[in-house]
């Protein structure tokens, strides 16, 4: 795909082609986006801790929302960064800050609903090991 529609404007032509677009935007915000990056190593940590504490399916789905949530909000902080950029450029403006604030401020509130999730999980379960 890479070359053949590098400089493509109009709609994807297939199934395949939408997909393949998608993938390179994922790929985009591993390779260029910091937090994005710390978010998968803190998910891999978690989902290897949820292994080895045997949770049940409940305590997966609530760990499944917190983490789309907070992946979720880190890929519209990407899109506000990105046409804020886009729109002005290196110049300094007031809405561009209160749009990227904005954006950083949601991400930042579904990082504080995923340790809540994450508390209210694993908290228990670690008291629970330490007192036996
Ligand atoms: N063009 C601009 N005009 C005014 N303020 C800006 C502009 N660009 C960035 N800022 C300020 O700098 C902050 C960081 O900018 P930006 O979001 O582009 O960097 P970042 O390091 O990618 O952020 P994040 O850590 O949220 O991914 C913004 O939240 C905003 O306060």
């Amino acid at each position: 795909m890479a070359l053949k529609d590098k400089r493509q404007i109009g709609k994807n032509k297939s199934f395949f082609q939408s997909v393949g677009h998608a993938l390179e935007g994922i790929r985009k915000l591993v390779v260029e986006e910091r937090n994005f990056r710390f978010d998968l190593i803190i998910t891999a940590v978690v989902l290897c801790v949820g292994i080895v504490l045997n949770l049940n399916i409940y305590d997966w789905l609530w760990l499944c929302a917190a983490f789309f949530s907070v992946i979720g909000s880190e890929v519209l902080n990407s899109i506000v960064e990105n046409v804020v950029d886009l729109i002005v450029g290196h110049h300094f403006d007031l809405m561009a800050k209160r749009a990227k604030d904005i954006a950083a401020g949601g991400v930042l509130l579904s990082a504080f609903f995923a340790v809540i999730i994450g508390a209210l999980i694993f908290i228990p379960r670690i008291m629970n090991l330490l007192n036996k």
